[in-house]
């Protein structure tokens, strides 16, 4: 069986700390891949002003071009609309029904996993890996996959806000994200 690895997200915009969750579950796991999947609408979350589908996508795309074992999946963007994780799942295991799926999730994430929509089901269809986040607690009553790995207090508001402020981005995202929003004019960033 194939074993791929979802990171899930609203990129918004996507960061080192993404780069660092993936390539640990990667290597714990030893999977054979791991999709960035930009969501359409986030389920838990209100959507970015700043910036549209076609930037998030574009950003995710920059962000994993350097690394073979890193893609993107754009299924959620062509369904459109609330991104339920079930829904994808179910489609991506009716289109690879030979495939493995591990879905990554943060602390934030998995503090609230049991509000996720149809989180019994969804269950039944991947196995969660966990990544420890500052800030939160990462405990949950469900029986997911912890991988032990270097903690960082990064997250895409603290990016957008520096963009904002013209505070540093060096090491916080790749060089060819931040001149792609420097090139949009996204986050307010002069
Ligand atoms: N620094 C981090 N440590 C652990 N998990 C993270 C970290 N940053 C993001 N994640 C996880 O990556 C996934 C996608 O995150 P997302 O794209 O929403 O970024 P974010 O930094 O949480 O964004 P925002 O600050 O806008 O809420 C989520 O499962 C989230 O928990
Ligand atoms: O399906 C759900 O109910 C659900 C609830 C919250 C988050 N998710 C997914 O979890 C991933 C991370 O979410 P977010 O809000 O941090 O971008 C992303 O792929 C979301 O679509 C999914």
């Amino acid at each position: 069986m194939k074993k791929v690895g979802i990171l899930g997200g609203t990129f918004n915009p996507p960061h080192i700390g993404h780069l660092i969750m993936a390539n640990e579950v990667y290597h714990a796991l030893k999977l054979d891949e791991v999709r960035f999947m930009p969501n359409a609408i986030a389920p838990h979350k209100t959507m970015p002003k700043d910036s549209t589908a076609e930037n998030r996508l574009r950003m995710v795309e920059l962000l994993v071009k350097p690394f073979k074992e890193f893609t993107v999946e754009t299924i959620e963007l062509e369904r459109g609309g609330v991104s339920y994780t079930y829904d994808t799942m179910v489609a991506l295991k009716e289109r690879e029904p030979d495939t493995e799926f591990y879905f990554i999730i943060g602390g934030d994430m998995i503090d609230t996993l049991h509000t996720w929509h149809k989180i019994d089901e969804l269950l039944e269809l991947v196995k969660f890996v966990g990544i420890r986040r500052p800030g939160t607690k990462s405990q949950t009553s469900y029986d997911i996959i912890m991988v032990e790995a270097p903690e960082i207090a990064l997250s895409s508001t603290l990016i957008r806000k520096r963009f904002a402020t013209g505070g540093t981005l060096r090491f916080l995202l790749p060089p060819e994200v931040e001149a792609y929003i420097r090139k949009e004019g996204l986050y307010g960033a002069k």
